[in-house]
């Protein structure tokens, strides 16, 4: 077991189901630091703004929703509770409706502004793994660890489609492929922090390796920085 005598922020980006947010939690908890799912920021405004029923490309006034909205982060044993204006949202910003329109809101250039400002505050606490899509170029980019998690379509929607199953969520196989390669196109095309490799980044394929695997290979990247 390493002593740590300083933090560093680890960076992990990707698209859909890459498996983010699994090995992200991992990898906090073992070095016990603190997770930030950026993507549940982006899930909660967008939740609001649906039920709100705001055009999700009203830009004016989804800005100004965002600036009176509270989204908190909160670290629990099974990873990370969200809160939005004070209600748990956790599960609700996971609903289908929610995963359909998200990538619409989150190409707004003020709002990425505002959520990027938020999360460089979040990360000012110490020792961060975040996970998102524009971590390592735009919010982080002085992460002393940045990863970038990738994985075949196919084997991303056979396990989301496993992991919906799981929680009892009925789904299609196809359907959920359709769903990850719209979000990952609307999320790599937007002209504003789109989700692309950073230049210092570590390509991880996770097609045929396992969470443990995956999340060892960070570990040891990340040991490999802090031994500096
Ligand atoms: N290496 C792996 N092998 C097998 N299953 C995995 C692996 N990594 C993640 N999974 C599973 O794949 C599913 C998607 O993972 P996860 O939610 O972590 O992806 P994500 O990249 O954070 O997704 P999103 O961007 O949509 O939030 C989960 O059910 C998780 O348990
Ligand atoms: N840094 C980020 C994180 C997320 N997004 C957008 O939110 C969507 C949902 O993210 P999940 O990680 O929960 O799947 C994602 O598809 C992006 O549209 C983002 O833009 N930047």
């Amino acid at each position: 077991m390493l002593v740590n005598r300083h933090t560093i922020k680890i960076a992990i980006d990707g698209p859909a189901a890459a498996g983010k947010s699994t090995v992200a939690k991992l990898v906090a908890q073992e070095l016990s630091y603190i997770y930030i799912d950026t993507g549940a920021m982006y899930r909660a405004i967008t939740l609001k703004a649906l039920a709100h029923s705001i055009p999700l490309d009203n830009e004016a006034q989804l800005t100004q929703l965002l600036e009176q909205t509270v989204i908190k982060l909160k670290q629990a044993k099974e990873g990370q509770q969200v809160f939005l204006d004070g209600e748990d949202v956790t599960l609700q910003i996971r609903s289908q409706q929610v995963t359909n329109h998200v990538s619409y809101i989150a190409k707004l250039p003020k709002i990425r502004q505002e959520m990027v400002n938020r999360q460089q505050s979040f990360a000012k606490q110490g020792g961060v793994v975040m996970d998102g899509r524009d971590i390592g170029t735009y919010v982080l980019p002085n992460a002393e660890v940045k990863i970038f998690l990738v994985a075949s379509v196919d084997e991303r929607a056979k396990r989301r489609f496993k992991e919906n199953r799981r929680k009892g969520i009925p789904s299609d196989l196809e359907e959920i492929k359709n769903e990850i390669r719209k979000r990952d196109q609307i999320d790599s095309s937007r002209k504003v922090s789109p989700l692309v490799k950073a230049e210092d980044a570590i390509e991880i394929d996770t097609t045929n390796q396992s969470i443990k695997q995956v999340a060892e290979l960070i570990l040891e990247e990340a040991y490999h920085v802090l031994k500096r």
